[in-house]
């Protein structure tokens, strides 16, 4: 009997197979390293080196390794690429979930907890954004993300596979002393470019957009630490696993910082100032994105512990300082 992580190798899934290690459960990952590292993957885990687009590789995984739920995060997450690129988009995330979800139903593998996003609301007519609120993403990747929630809906109707849908906001930090951490390449998210300044590795950040209506212009997001993050799909795994009905939650801190606030953070956290230099938006971003995460809070009694925002990017310095070219290290 083992959890199975569909993307265990990634940034969020290599720190929540860790959280289900330390909880002693037994953890097969399956990752075509597309994204991921090896060196990423708790060596108690089990990793598989495949896609989950081949049906016949995820039906031999989920029937030999006696699996009995997945978590999934395999998927392609670049907004802007998403735009350019949509069908690789429906190619990993839509057609990918669908093969999974196929493998699984002819495996009897009825309970699923997977990554979806703030990007499935789009522009939000309303903040702290609640699970019931419209989703009409304005991205690629946000609707294939809602895609994905659609076919979970059908195919817990048609076979009954249970899931928890997560729909994580702005996601940072590392686990604790830096032994893992966020190494993408490319880079697109805000904290660690921010972080590459004091590293040596550029010389300013480029803030997208002074003039959004918001107090000092820039935009303002809900950071949530990957720790927290991990903690909660655990949670959902036993909300699944105790008999529940599938169920869609919101994850953040429930509190919003600016672009500018969270340079200033970053210098708090490396102690040393950061260059920055105003430049134009960036297509496709709503000016503030908060989550209401009372949902999580209440049902699956999840509460966020990294609550400071400068201890969030403290945590993911120590990670980029202590692995200056990440897992190449
Ligand atoms: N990072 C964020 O801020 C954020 C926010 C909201 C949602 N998400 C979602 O969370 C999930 C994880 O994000 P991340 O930042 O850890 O991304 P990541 O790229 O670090 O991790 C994704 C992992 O999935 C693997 N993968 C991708 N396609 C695969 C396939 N077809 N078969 C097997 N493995 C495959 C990659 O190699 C990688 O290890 C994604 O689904 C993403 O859309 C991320
Ligand atoms: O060099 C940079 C990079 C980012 N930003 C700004 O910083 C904010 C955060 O940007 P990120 O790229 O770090 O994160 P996003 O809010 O665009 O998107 C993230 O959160 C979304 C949900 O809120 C999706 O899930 C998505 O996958 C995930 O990357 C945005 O206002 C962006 O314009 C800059 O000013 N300069």
């Amino acid at each position: 009997m083992a959890v199975l992580v569909c993307g265990g190798a990634g940034y969020i899934g290599s720190h929540c197979v860790r959280e289900l290690i330390a909880r002693g459960e037994k953890v097969v990952v399956v990752d075509n390293l597309q994204t991921g590292h090896k060196a990423a993957v708790h060596n108690e885990a089990t990793l598989i080196v495949g896609d989950i687009r081949d049906y016949g590789f995820m039906l031999k995984v989920l029937k030999e390794q006696e699996i009995t739920e997945v978590i999934h995060f395999a998927a392609n997450s670049l907004v802007g690429e998403s735009m350019t690129d949509p069908l690789k988009y429906y190619d990993n995330n839509v057609y990918g979930t669908m093969v999974l979800l196929k493998a699984m139903t002819d495996a009897k593998v009825g309970r699923i907890v997977f990554s979806s996003t703030a990007a499935v609301y789009g522009e939000p007519k309303r903040v702290p954004i609640r699970e019931e609120d419209d989703t009409e993403p304005t991205n690629t990747y946000g609707e294939t993300k809602l895609a994905m929630e659609k076919m979970m809906k059908w195919t817990d109707k048609a076979y009954g596979v249970k899931f928890a849908a997560l729909r994580y906001f702005n996601v940072a930090g590392a686990a604790e002393k830096g032994v893992i951490g966020e190494d993408h390449s490319p880079e697109t998210h805000l904290i660690p470019l921010v972080l590459q300044v004091p590293l040596g590795k550029r010389d300013r950040i480029m803030v997208y957009g002074d003039d959004y209506p918001t107090e000092d212009g820039t935009c303002i997001r809900d950071y949530i630490h990957v720790d927290d993050l991990a903690d909660a799909h655990i949670r959902a795994v036993e909300y699944l696993r105790e008999g529940n009905d599938s169920n869609v939650f919101n994850l953040g801190n429930g509190k919003g910082f600016s672009v500018n606030e969270i340079i200033d953070a970053a210098e708090k956290a490396a102690g040393q100032s950061i260059r920055k230099e105003i430049a134009p938006r960036r297509a496709g971003d709503p000016a503030v994105l908060v989550a209401s995460s009372e949902k999580a809070k209440k049902v699956l009694g999840w509460e966020p512990k990294h609550t400071d925002i400068v201890g969030i990017i403290a945590s993911a310095w120590e990670f980029h300082r202590t692995h200056r070219n990440g897992f190449e290290n």
